[in-house]
């Protein structure tokens, strides 16, 4: 390791985000970005939405001179632990957590982005045209952007405004476990225009150092097209392909298989966050197990159909049973992820899920109560809310139209 090999420069990563899962994401890259050292610039940028925590005297750190109102920038790069969203988890000390978005993303030719997704157009605004032209993008986001023209995948929305490709990350990762180093697999998707190596190929001859500009398109529901224009990378970089991720995500706890399928890997990690909270609310019923596998199969029927419904032509429907992102993702989800607890204590403390939001996850985000919403105004603009009965009970119930004891009656159908 160190050798540049048949390359002068190596790729900077940069995370958007430092949450729970950003935290954890994190920690992997820089890891992986130590023992790769021939492929990445070891030090590794978090943006972290700066605030204020308490270092009290019952926190591990502290110490005369790490006490009171402290910056959590500044606890995590002297404690290297995220006190806040990932405590009691040791990050690498060659990951530098970064108040400043700008200069987190500065210079950077990967960036990974790992927000809330009611975050992201705000965030991806504000480094726009301040980061490489030529940077490509993966997004670990799970949601979907919904807007007067139709619907959007993350990983499209952030391309659209920051100009480059970004490709997605999703899997049955609940970011304590993977912290936690217990083995788990995830996906990633890309798939960028031709003038990125689109085969999982190990060659690495640079080719020509001519800086090419080719046209992207990607389109929502309502058929139209943007158009964004890419620029090649340099060739004194390594090519960001399939091999090149891989390095950047596996880990011996974290097995990443590398796919093509963006659209289907995005969908499902969106929306099997709505039927963990169909599942959640099931449970705090004490209706059994038998009651949140029927939950969970209607939830995979809309989650195919949804995919297949409105991004047909880009979706493999093998994502959804064969990868993490799929299936798996979505029974991890309905064990122990936080919509489906929320859902569950919700019922069982007869509170609103946002009242339990608040309470329990210590500024964590829910993001099935603002999908549910997400996707149901979309289906009702497309006059297609009674096809997806799961989707529109739990966006009913959310709303106090509905009762959890109408579920069974209603998606069955
Ligand atoms: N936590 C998990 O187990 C997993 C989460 N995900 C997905 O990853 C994405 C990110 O989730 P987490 O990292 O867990 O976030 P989180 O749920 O821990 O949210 C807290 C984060 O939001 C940030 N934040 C709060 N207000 C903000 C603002 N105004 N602007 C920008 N940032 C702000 C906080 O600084 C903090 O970093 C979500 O889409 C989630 O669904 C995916 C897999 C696992
Ligand atoms: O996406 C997750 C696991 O893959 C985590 O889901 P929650 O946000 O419900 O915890």
């Amino acid at each position: 390791m160190g050798s540049l090999g048949p390359y002068q420069r190596k790729h900077k990563i940069g995370v958007v985000g430092s949450g729970n899962w950003g935290t954890a994401i994190a920690k992997i890259i820089a890891e992986n970005a130590a023992s790769n050292s021939d492929i990445f610039e070891e030090k590794v940028e978090m943006w972290v939405f700066e605030e204020n925590v308490e270092i009290t005297k019952d926190s591990p750190h502290y110490s005369s001179s790490l006490q009171g109102t402290q910056k959590l920038t500044e606890v995590i790069n002297h404690t290297n632990e995220n006190v806040k969203y990932l405590p009691g988890i040791r990050l690498p000390a060659n990951l530098h957590a970064n108040p400043s978005l700008e200069d987190a993303v500065k210079d950077c030719t990967l960036l990974v982005f790992n927000l809330p997704h009611q975050f992201i157009l705000k965030s991806c605004e504000s480094i726009k045209g301040k980061i490489l032209p030529y940077a490509r993008g993966i997004s670990c986001i799970k949601g979907v952007d919904v807007n007067e023209e139709g619907i959007s995948l993350f990983s499209e929305t952030i391309g659209r405004i920051l100009g480059i490709y970004c490709g997605a990350l999703s899997g049955a990762n609940i970011a304590n476990e993977v912290a936690k180093e217990k083995w788990s697999e995830t996906t990633v998707a890309y798939d960028p225009p031709h003038m990125d190596s689109k085969a999982p190929t190990p060659q690495r001859s640079p080719s020509s150092s001519q800086v090419e500009l080719v046209q992207f398109q990607h389109k929502d529901t309502s058929g139209q097209m943007s158009k964004t224009k890419l620029q090649a990378l340099p060739s004194d970089y390594p090519p960001i392909d399939h091999v090149t991720l891989k390095a950047l995500f596996h880990r011996p706890y974290f097995h990443v298989r590398v796919i093509h399928d963006v659209a289907g890997t995005s969908i499902s990690g969106a929306l099997k966050n709505v039927v963990a909270l169909a599942a959640g609310w099931v449970e705090g019923m004490g209706w059994g197990d038998n009651a949140k596998a029927a939950v969970m199969r209607v939830g995979l029927l809309e989650m195919v159909r949804f995919g297949d419904t409105f991004f047909g032509a880009t979706i493999n429907q093998a994502t959804f049973t064969e990868e993490s992102a799929g299936v798996a993702d979505l029974i991890t989800s309905c064990s122990g992820g936080r919509n489906f607890r929320s859902a569950k204590h919700s019922v069982e403390r007869n509170l609103p899920i946002e009242e339990i939001e608040k309470l329990e996850l210590n500024g964590q985000s829910l993001q099935g109560t603002l999908t549910a919403h997400d996707v149901n105004k979309f289906l009702k603009k497309q006059g297609m809310e009674e096809q997806f009965p799961l989707f529109t009970a739990v966006y009913r119930i959310l709303e106090g139209r509905m009762q959890v004891s109408e579920i069974p009656g209603y998606i069955e159908r």
